[in-house]
């Protein structure tokens, strides 16, 4: 594969390549490296046997013993068993031989398939990802696991990872779920005609008779049932019994139920929650037309359903419908036993059933009379951990199986093998034309005739062979016939030998009653032969009759360990066998001493309680294993301990450290307030606002009180000193109030024009007016905005007095101007040369009358005062009070009566709009 090729590919693909690569070198198939591997993914359990645990009570609140007990130990236990039987497993297994095939090798050889993919579903993932694995490594395969490295590549994802997934090429695809995806999966395998395994599920059903123990019989069915909170796949689904059985087993369910779970689930470490919010509306949907006789509690925001149990359900009921997946157990009643296995034959095959009973006839009557995946009497979902039991289910519940020795056969190839001798040529005549009846008759014979050594006895059917070989070969003299005898017999001695060393070869050798004869018995034993393991390496030669002395001490034969530990092994293996491998084989361990068979040896190593030891914390202390217990609580400096005032775990010997820094460390306060529950995180801000003893400013601080006492003399000193910080507010106001003035002045001039004009709208001109005319004395003198007779010009202001002003007063609106110190006065001529004019503007609506402005326009005369350069820095005369001749306006106290204003839309939305304008000689405005 090119490196570009390769990086251009899916995660997906590369999973599958990588493991496809690494399948192809070769390595998987060495039983030492399968070994290896179950043996390291056996260490990697038990290592990260917290973790897992601590990740199904996240996702089913599983406690804490629960995933050992239902999940890692039974994989330990499979990987074990893998680990002491693969050599058998593996060897190529003798088969029965007809006659046609009895000097032959026959035998079935597993061989790996290649790559596996292995699909694993959510409830048990453990059990149902890494069982699989065990058996897929076992058989030499590689593996893609989808929930690490080369060979077992995980690939994680859901629906369109898996899909990608599914579009590679496998070997064999072994799917955990439900029956939907599995007809997605299988579909997907028969683009490459993979073979597959489906382990689905379905409504296991569990039948209690009348005849039995109904106390223990709930007992098992309630563990069974509301187990991982009913997700199990081989949870009884739901139960048949008969109508007057009914009220005792919803008794005996609901004070189990009680007994597992407490009075109140919700708080019970043991029972689970359902996985998801998907799954709780499904299931709160079945309870749908059905009478619950137990539970019924749910919570959706933490997916908790109670067990919950049905009574009287009918068969059409939803919860009847589907796999229900659940804590629902729903109770349907039934005439007896052969209503419940016609109710059973009427659905789809179960992958449990579950018969609880006394009576071994009925249960052996429902076994023969139903079908099922597995089938399990007086109890619930045990088959699942016995390894010797294949697991998986049947029609609409799966294909395939797996545990132990069934896992490997599953995931195997077993290929027939047939190593045939080109010897004995004559006895294949029979099959050769010219085919005549004669040969039908013996092919008949050898064919139809399945060889039992045991009863047949070894020597008939050599003499057997000679007899159709001497018609074969058709010899009528005896010289011929003797030739003949002794050449097949040569041969197939030979073979014989090499066949079948179970053959029980202390049989009489002679039947006398088929051949009495003696010489002849003679001739056969006192042939040469060679060993029957010439092939394997055995030199042996010698007379046919010193071949079995010779066979008990041929380091080529098979023989069984002496130690009975079951395995058959070649002689010369035995040695090596019993010292290192046999699991019956006695040793002491080195630092105990204590004595042990292999197998007790294989689980001793790794917890020998006196054997050296480094910590597992990394502290570098190393000590026998027996005390490291109350090393890693009570003495390595690298223990995790938590911080007893913020609960975030350190290590040991950095918790002093981080003690003199905790945030939640507590403090006493600086002043002795005797305030509780201070941390050093809230000691400033107690300090500075919550401490009833610290000295804090007045209030009033802003004001310019300068007043300092403890927090609690405040309120005395608010009240002792109202007055004072009375006047000191309305100090505060009346700079705030000048500043105010001096600010909108700022603005309105920034807001003002430069090119002569200034428009002012006086707004609420009515009103204003009223409020002058109701003052017994005063005038009210409004003032425009700034402005500018050009750019860098006189900077001017218009005033108005809406109620008039001197000889307008009462009767008139009079209108000045005025000259402010300006920016540009140092440049510009003196006094005020230009001609101004004041409007009052009408505001007529020129589309249906002319507007009339009131006009007036006058050329300053530069005797005037008013026009000469104001003082710099001086304020208006009116606003600051201040009698600056040359800040005084010039106008029209008469500008225009009151009466006349009302004539035409001079006051219009109750505003005045004033304009003055600055004639500034074109020269000026074009310098
Ligand atoms: N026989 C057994 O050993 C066994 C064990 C556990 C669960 N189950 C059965 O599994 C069912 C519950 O599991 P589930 O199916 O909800 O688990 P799930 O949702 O985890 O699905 C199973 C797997 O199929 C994959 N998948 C889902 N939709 C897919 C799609 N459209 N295309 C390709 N892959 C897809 C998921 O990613 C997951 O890996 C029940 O019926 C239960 O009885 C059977
Ligand atoms: C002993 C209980 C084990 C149950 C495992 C079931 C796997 C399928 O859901």
């Amino acid at each position: 594969m090119n490196d570009f090729l390769f990086r251009s590919m899916s995660r997906e693909q590369k999973a599958v390549e990588r493991a496809r690569k690494a399948f192809l070198t070769g390595r998987s198939q060495s039983l030492e490296y399968r070994i290896t591997q179950l043996k390291n993914l056996l260490r990697f359990i038990r290592e990260r046997q917290k973790e897992i645990a601590e990740g199904l009570k996240k996702d089913l609140r599983r406690s804490e013993c629960g995933t050992p007990l239902y999940e890692t130990l039974g994989l330990e236990n499979e990987i074990n068993l893998a680990v002491r039987n693969l050599k058998e497993w593996a060897a190529p297994r003798p088969v029965s031989k007809s006659m046609m095939t009895i000097s032959d090798q026959v035998y079935i050889q597993p061989e790996p398939l290649g790559v596996v993919l292995v699909i694993g579903a959510w409830n048990y993932p453990w059990a149902v990802t890494i069982g699989p694995l065990i058996g897929a490594i076992a058989a030499g395969n590689a593996a893609v696991i989808k929930p690490s490295e080369e060979l077992y590549p995980v690939v994680t994802g859901g629906v369109t990872e898996t899909q990608e997934l599914l579009k590679q090429r496998f070997d064999h695809i072994f799917y955990t779920g439900n029956g939907t995806v599995g007809k997605i999966i299988m579909e997907a395998a028969a683009k490459h005609l993979t073979p597959t395994t489906l382990e689905l599920g379905g409504k296991s059903p569990c039948y209690i008779d009348s005849n039995c123990d109904l106390a223990i019989a709930c007992r098992r069915v309630a563990w069974g049932k509301f187990l991982n909170c009913g997700q199990t796949c081989i949870a009884p689904d739901y139960i048949l019994c008969e109508p007057s059985m009914q009220d005792r087993v919803i008794e005996e369910l609901k004070k189990n139920i009680k007994d597992f779970y407490t009075e109140d689930p919700t708080k019970c470490l043991d029972y689970g929650r359902i996985i998801n919010q998907r799954h709780f509306k499904r299931l709160m949907a079945l309870l749908e037309g059905s009478t619950i006789a137990v539970g019924g509690e749910n919570n959706e925001s933490d997916c908790y359903i109670g067990p919950t149990i049905l009574r009287d359900v009918k068969p059409d009921a939803k919860v009847m419908q589907e796999e229900i997946f659940g804590p629902l157990l729903p109770i349907l009643t039934v005439s007896g036993a052969d209503e419940a296995i016609k109710f059973i034959n009427q659905r789809e095959k179960p992958l449990a059933l579950y018969i609880f009973s006394s009576d071994d006839k009925l249960i052996k009557r429902m076994i023969a009379e139903t079908s099922s995946g597995g089938v399990v009497a007086n109890d619930c979902l045990m088959h699942f951990s016995v390894s010797s039991l294949p697991f998986g289910g049947v029609g609409n519940s799966g294909m395939g199986c797996y545990h132990g020795k069934h896992g490997f056969d599953n995931l195997s190839h077993l290929r027939g093998c047939l190593i045939k001798k080109l010897k004995m040529e004559n006895v294949n005549k029979m099959r050769y034309p010219p085919h005549t009846v004669d040969k039908l008759g013996w092919a008949r014979f050898f064919i139809l005739k399945h060889v039992d050594f045991g009863s047949l006895g070894r020597m008939m059917l050599l003499a057997l062979m000679v007899i159709f070989a001497a018609v074969i070969v058709q010899a009528p003299n005896s010289m011929e016939f003797n030739m003949a005898l002794s050449n097949a017999l040569c041969a197939f001695t030979a073979d014989m030998a090499y066949t079948e060393s179970k053959v029980n070869l202390n049989i009489p050798l002679w039947n006398e009653e088929i051949f009495p004869d003696m010489e002849l018995e003679q001739q056969i034993l006192s042939l040469p032969i060679r060993c029957i393991h010439s092939e394997e390496g055995c030199r042996w030669t010698a007379q046919n009759k010193l071949l079995q002395a010779h066979l008990s001490v041929c380091e080529f034969n098979v023989v069984s360990c002496p130690n009975r530990c079951s395995v058959k092994l070649l002689r010369r293996e035995l040695p090596e066998h019993m010292q290192h491998d046999c699991a019956k084989r006695k040793l002491h361990c080195d630092h105990c001493g204590d004595e042990f068979t292999g197998e007790a040896y294989e689980n001793h190593q790794g917890v020998c309680p006196e054997e050296s030891v480094y910590c597992e914390n990394k502290c570098g202390a190393r000590m026998v294993r027996r005390v490291l217990g109350q090393h890693s609580v009570s003495e390595c400096p690298k223990r995790k301990l938590p911080c007893r005032y913020c609960k975030k775990e350190f290590l040991y010997d950095t918790l002093q450290p981080h003690q003199q820094q905790c945030p939640r460390f507590p403090m006493q306060c600086p002043n002795r307030c005797g305030t509780p529950g201070i941390t050093r995180e809230t000691l400033m801000a107690h300090v500075k606002e919550g401490c009833s003893t610290a000295m804090v400013l007045c209030p009033f601080r802003e004001a310019g009180c300068k007043h300092k006492c403890p927090k609690t003399a405040v309120g005395r000193h608010l009240e002792e000193a109202t007055h004072t910080h009375l006047s000191l507010l309305s100090g505060v106001v009346n700079r705030q109030r000048l500043e105010l003035r001096e600010l909108r002045r700022a603005v309105e001039e920034l807001s003002g024009s430069r090119d002569g004009t200034l428009l002012w709208k006086l707004t609420d001109f009515s009103q204003r007016l009223q409020e002058v005319k109701s003052r017994t004395s005063g005038s009210l003198e409004l003032f425009s905005p700034a402005f500018y007779s050009h750019n860098y010009g006189y900077r001017l202001q218009v005033s108005a007095f809406p109620n008039g002003n001197g000889s307008g007063e009462g009767s008139h609106l009079s209108v000045y101007i005025r000259v402010l110190p300006g920016e540009y006065d140092g440049l510009l001529e003196w006094p005020f040369p230009y001609r101004v004019s004041f409007s009052l503007l009408d505001q007529s609506d020129p589309a249906l009358t002319k507007p009339q402005h009131i006009t007036e326009t006058f050329i300053p005369d530069p005797t005037w005062k008013n026009f000469q350069r104001p003082r710099p820095g001086a304020l208006g005369s009116v606003r600051g009070g201040c009698l600056d001749e040359s800040m005084l306006g010039f106008g029209y106290p008469k500008f225009i009566s009151h009466e006349e204003m009302k004539k035409r839309n001079y006051i219009r939305d109750n505003a005045i709009f004033i304009k003055a304008t600055i004639d500034v000689v074109q020269k000026i405005l074009n310098s």
